[in-house]
């Protein structure tokens, strides 16, 4: 797995990262696309950055396998163009990395010990890709 981390600087006590990998397939349906106009897959690799100050009552600051499964579990052998998500805004590399912000944030604020998602990289190939942090 990739090892490389762009640095997020914070002052949370704990740092964690999971990094998973999924196969997925999509298209760009946009003429200035070119070629990503006609499906195609990719083995999407992905690394979630979670931080926080506080564990919950089993020591975690949240369970690597859960985070694999809020991802992995919706994406992996799809066509990533037909999730509702993606219907309105196309399954670039920036609009999946976002998105997955988006369900990760939403789960951890249910949690006892609420940690933050700082940064969600998704690489599409070996020489793209995109890093997404929310705004405070
Ligand atoms: N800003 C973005 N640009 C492109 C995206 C994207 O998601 N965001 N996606 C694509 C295509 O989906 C394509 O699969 C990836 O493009 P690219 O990096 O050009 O792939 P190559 O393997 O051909 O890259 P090389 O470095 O030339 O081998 C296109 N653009
Ligand atoms: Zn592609």
């Amino acid at each position: 797995m990739n090892t490389y981390f762009p640095f997020t600087p914070h002052a949370f006590r704990y740092e964690l990262h999971k990094e998973m990998h999924l196969s997925a397939a999509h298209f760009i349906p946009a003429e200035s696309a070119g070629k990503c106009q006609r499906i195609h897959g990719h083995t999407y690799q992905i690394d979630l950055m979670i931080v926080g100050d506080e564990l919950d009552a089993n020591g975690f600051l949240i369970d690597f396998k859960l985070l694999k499964s809020i991802v992995h579990d919706r994406y992996d052998h799809t066509l990533l163009n037909e999730h509702p998500e993606f219907r309105v805004l196309h399954p670039t590399t920036e609009v999946m990395a976002k998105t997955i912000y988006t369900f990760i944030q939403e789960y951890l604020d249910g949690t006892s010990n609420k940690p933050s998602c700082l940064q969600v990289i998704v690489r599409e190939t070996p020489t793209s890709y995109v890093v997404y942090r929310p705004k405070k």
